[in-house]
């Protein structure tokens, strides 16, 4: 498996996909990261906004919530026209946002077995400030996860929804299967903040076997939008047409090749860097 995806021509349309997310003003994680990660893929990457945050490399001190309404036309708008071929969602902020978001995508046909859906189910920034309204998690993995091909959440967000406190390989199997059990067709419980190893295994599970994707653990503070990055690549091969396990190996390539060049910001964490793709 090469790298990178095939690109389209000068002048050519190319393959369009779409995030669902909150913006990160400090241009690290959210839909900055998962455009920077489309566009250096060769997509072209539309967006639903979801809330604007306040945002650097220390922190989150504001976060404005868009209309849930104006979330949901701006996924009806996308679709009617330009069309994707695969979806993307992050921060979601509330339960009425992502219940407006559910209906959209119902509606126009994404996930639920139609356009790939894969749903980032952000709770918290890295750095502990919460994106999720507390109310909300019910919402999110009851209307989301149903539609969802693949959930992608760290360690927290699997504790959160399922209660499993992932230590070991043995937690890390009973997670997936608990986060199966909640709707989606695949779970990854990702290994990034399971500490103690020099490996960074993930774990990919689609209710029968359980498919290890393993890397290297890059030493570095400068993780800051590990996951979107992760989920924006999974997403991007998926539009290209590849299986769920090979979207995901190819993703695991691509965050580790980030997470090696990842470069200092701010006094605080610095972001995962796809721009090495064009160094
Ligand atoms: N230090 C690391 N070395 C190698 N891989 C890592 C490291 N940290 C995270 N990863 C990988 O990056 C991806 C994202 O994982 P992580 O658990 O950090 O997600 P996250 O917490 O949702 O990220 P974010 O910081 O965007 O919220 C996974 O594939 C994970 O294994
Ligand atoms: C708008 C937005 N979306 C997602 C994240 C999660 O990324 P991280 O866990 O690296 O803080 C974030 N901080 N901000």
């Amino acid at each position: 498996m090469t790298d990178l995806l095939p690109t389209a021509a000068p002048g050519e349309t190319p393959v369009r996909v779409m995030t669902i997310a909150g913006s990160d003003s400090g241009g690290g994680a959210g839909i900055q990261a998962d455009l920077r990660t489309f566009a250096l893929l060769g997509l072209h990457g539309c967006v639903a906004v979801t809330a604007v945050t306040v945002q650097n490399s220390l922190g989150v001190s504001g976060v404005q919530t868009i209309d849930p309404e104006v979330v949901a036309a701006q996924i009806r708008t996308v679709t009617s026209d330009i069309g994707v071929s695969a979806v993307k969602t992050g921060m979601l902020a509330t339960a009425e946002i992502i219940s407006a978001i559910a209906d959209a995508c119902t509606e126009v046909g994404i996930g639920g077995g139609g356009v790939p859906l894969v749903v980032d189910p952000v709770c918290a920034s890295m750095h502990g400030d919460p994106l999720l309204a507390t109310d909300a998690l019910d919402t999110l993995v009851g209307r989301m996860f149903p539609l969802a091909d693949i959930v992608t959440p760290n360690l927290d967000e699997v504790r959160l929804i399922t209660g499993v406190d992932v230590v070991d390989a043995d937690s890390q199997r009973a997670a997936a299967r608990a986060l199966r059990d909640r709707g989606t067709r695949w779970a990854l419980v990702k290994g990034g903040h399971l500490r103690g190893s020099d490996r960074s295994p993930d774990l990919l599970f689609d209710g029968d076997d359980y498919i290890e994707i393993d890397g290297p653990r890059i030493d570095t503070p400068h993780d800051h939008g590990a996951g979107d990055t992760l989920a924006a690549a999974i997403c991007s091969a998926l539009a290209h047409g590849y299986s769920m396990p090979d979207a995901v190996v190819f993703a695991k390539r691509w965050v580790t090749r980030g997470l090696e060049s990842a470069y200092p910001l701010g006094a605080g964490h610095g972001p995962v860097n796809p721009l090495w793709r064009v160094g």
